[in-house]
């Protein structure tokens, strides 16, 4: 699985990502810096996470416009898969590659802890190595990952299994104590019409080895290199 990773300004997650993506593909990923406006023959893009900008104006909303978006669109309109994870997530989503918006957490605080996960759909190609109802630990770190779309969209989401994971108790049931952020349906991570874009919140990427204190989070890229080869 041939990968990249775009660095931002600000982007402090790069390379916890790319340790990540080359410890479970066994590939160097290259590193893209948001100045560009080509992308490397890869197969899989990765906006990682931090906080690009300084979170000015709304978290990602200024990395949206940054000269290698472009090539990032046109990646994922050939079909090309994209992931982003917090911030990546926010910077996806501004760039207009999933609906919605990610708001400011309810508490309106940062939330920096670790949180469960129920895998919604494990028919994706960003989530075939789990089960569908698997809950999974994950760490997260945002200050505005409050998911929140209009009620069609929503319902459209949830209608053709786009909600891919959504944050859980340990036993696997949906509360709002074990949200985070107060995110409608408390969903954590969605994917575009086509199922090749990926938004969440949580960090995977810091959950795939043993020294790491779990490897729950290992099954994402796992997927990845599965569905690409
Ligand atoms: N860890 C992250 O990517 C944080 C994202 C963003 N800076 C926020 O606070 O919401």
């Amino acid at each position: 699985m041939k990968s990249a990773v775009v660095v931002f300004p600000g982007i402090n997650r790069e390379r916890d990502m790319a340790h990540a993506l080359e410890t479970v593909s066994g590939v160097k990923p290259h590193m893209v810096w948001h100045g560009d406006t080509e992308l490397p023959d890869v197969d899989l893009v990765v906006v990682p996470g931090g906080f690009s900008y300084g979170d000015y104006l709304r978290c990602g909303a200024i990395a949206a416009r940054s000269p290698i978006m472009p090539a990032v669109h046109a990646h994922a309109g050939q079909g090309r898969y994209v992931l982003g994870v917090c911030n990546g997530f926010q910077i996806i989503t501004e760039a207009g590659l999933l609906p919605g918006a990610l708001m400011r957490n309810a508490s309106l605080k940062f939330v920096c802890k670790e949180v469960r996960l129920r895998i919604e759909n494990a028919d994706t190609a960003f989530t075939g190595a789990y089960t569908a109802g698997q809950v999974v630990r994950t760490p997260v770190a945002h200050g505005e990952g409050n998911y929140f779309a209009d009620a069609e969209t929503i319902k459209r989401l949830e209608g053709e299994g786009r909600v891919v994971a959504r944050y859980c108790d340990e036993n696997g049931e949906t509360t709002a104590v074990a949200d985070p952020n107060g995110s409608i349906n408390h969903i954590a991570g969605i994917l575009n019409d086509k199922g090749n874009v990926l938004g969440m919140m949580p960090h995977p990427e810091n959950y795939v080895e043993p020294i790491q204190g779990c490897t729950d989070g290992r099954g994402f890229f796992e997927s990845l290199v599965r569905a690409i080869g």
